[in-house]
């Protein structure tokens, strides 16, 4: 098995490039499968997840070509397989997202059942609640979700909770649909902000992604059509914590700023310099860290996919700091890690009390998820000795490169087979 190993480094220095978003990417890819002609996806971003809803892809019949890392050339214009099979869909959570596109497109989907995780049970009542709006009969079994209409029907959808994968899957349905579908409290995240761009320029009639209410007319096809993927805010973020956590100087490149807001916030008010000039953040931090709280929140709050991260900055700040996750029931597994390296932090529900130490020791943990892998990495740059990170297959689902990345701003980390 493979194993990331993270030396205590100095301060971080240099630029790194921040690659195009996973959670953009996905959806987008999945929305190919609703065109008729060539879709061109640029600045993808080279990661397993990306691999594993390609080939999703391929197995339903579509024609997907890599032309480099970064770009992807898709053609649906035959799609002869409405069955997503468990062996893909263990991979992967987002994979469900083609469950719309081929309700949309075939009046029928059977797609296995995405297991829960280590961040909690994550349902998928909102997605089915919403294509039941729309008209599609629904049966749960055998481990699978199967759909079939024989024509989807705009409606008006309320979601009880802004989820970012149901909204993407009404989105997707609702684009072929007769009619005209309004989601209420729909997530407002960038990403679906993108995927709307994305649809709009295959020829969809989407209005208001981004706000309080999203207005989908349904139109009779969806043709091709190329486009450019948004940075990754998480990534972004990722790299300012570990400029901030190492007291360092990093300037990172291809931002876009008004998506990262929180995060910026709460390292100023951590005593972290920002400075922002355009797609570029220059973090710069070298006096003590202060405690800050933070409450993890739908967007525009801050996203629970930093939260981990986070906590490792607040477990070496001075003072005492409260983390209150609210998306996800437990995403708290990085927790017992980090308090193998020393951190002094309690769970109470869904808060964690972080005590601010000054010394942290490497050792071996292991990433129980994505982003509990990118919080042991920050903490191990800074750790007394070696830190032996284990169950890395989590960090390659979401973070491009990680190594090298790390490496060109002269953290030591390395991969060993
Ligand atoms: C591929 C992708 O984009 N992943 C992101 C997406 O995941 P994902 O789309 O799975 O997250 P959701 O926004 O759907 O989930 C948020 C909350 O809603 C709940 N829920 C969701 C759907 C549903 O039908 N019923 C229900 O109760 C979930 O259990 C969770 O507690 O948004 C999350 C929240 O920002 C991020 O952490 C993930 O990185
Ligand atoms: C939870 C995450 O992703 P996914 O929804 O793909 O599991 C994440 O990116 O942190």
């Amino acid at each position: 098995m493979a194993k990331i190993i993270v030396e205590k480094s100095p301060p971080l220095k240099g630029t790194v490039r921040i690659s195009g978003a996973k959670n953009s990417a996905l959806p987008i890819i999945a929305a190919s499968l609703l065109g008729t002609e060539n879709c061109v996806l640029e600045n993808i971003p080279d990661l397993r997840d990306v691999d594993v809803i390609c080939e999703v892809l391929t197995a339903l019949g579509a024609d997907v070509k890599r032309i480099n890392r970064e770009k992807i050339e898709i053609n649906s214009a035959v799609i002869d397989n409405y069955e997503a099979p468990y062996s893909l869909m263990r991979k992967m959570r987002a994979s469900f997202l083609v469950m719309g596109p081929l309700l949309a497109r075939m009046g029928k989907a059977r797609v296995s059942l995405p297991g829960g995780c280590a961040i909690g049970t994550r349902p998928i009542d909102l997605h089915l609640k919403g294509f039941k709006a729309l008209g599609a009969e629904i049966q749960v079994g055998h481990g699978f979700v199967e759909a079939t209409v024989d024509k989807l029907k705009g409606n008006k959808i309320y979601l009880d909770f802004p989820s970012v994968g149901a909204t993407e899957n009404i989105m997707m349905a609702a684009t072929l649909a007769e009619g005209e579908t309004i989601i209420e409290n729909p997530a407002q995240e960038p990403e679906i902000v993108d995927l709307a761009n994305y649809l709009n320029k295959m020829g969809a009639d989407v209005k208001g992604a981004g706000t309080s209410s999203i207005r989908i007319r349904g139109v009779k096809e969806l043709k091709g059509a190329d486009h450019f993927i948004i940075p990754d805010r998480i990534e972004a973020g990722t790299y300012m914590v570990a400029a901030a956590i190492t007291g360092g100087d990093v300037y990172v490149d291809n931002v876009l700023t008004n998506h990262i807001k929180p995060v910026i916030a709460k390292l100023k008010e951590a005593g972290v310099e920002i400075t922002e000039d355009g797609d570029k953040v220059r973090v710069k931090s070298n006096g003590p860290l202060k405690a800050v709280d933070v409450k993890t929140l739908p967007y525009p709050g801050f996203p629970t996919d930093m939260q981990a991260q986070f906590m490792s900055l607040m477990s070496v700040a001075e003072g005492t700091s409260v983390i209150i996750e609210t998306v996800f029931e437990n995403r708290f597994m990085h927790v017992d890690e980090l308090k193998r390296m020393g951190a002094n932090i309690n769970i109470e529900g869904r808060s964690a009390v972080i005590k601010g130490t000054n010394k942290l020791m490497g050792a071996p943990v292991k990433a129980t998820d994505l982003r509990a892998g990118a919080a042991l990495i920050l903490a191990g740059l800074i750790a007394e000795g070696s830190t032996e990170l284990n169950n890395i297959y989590h960090i390659d689902r979401g973070y491009t490169n990680i190594e090298e990345k790390f490496r060109s701003l002269g953290a030591k980390i390395y991969r060993v087979e």
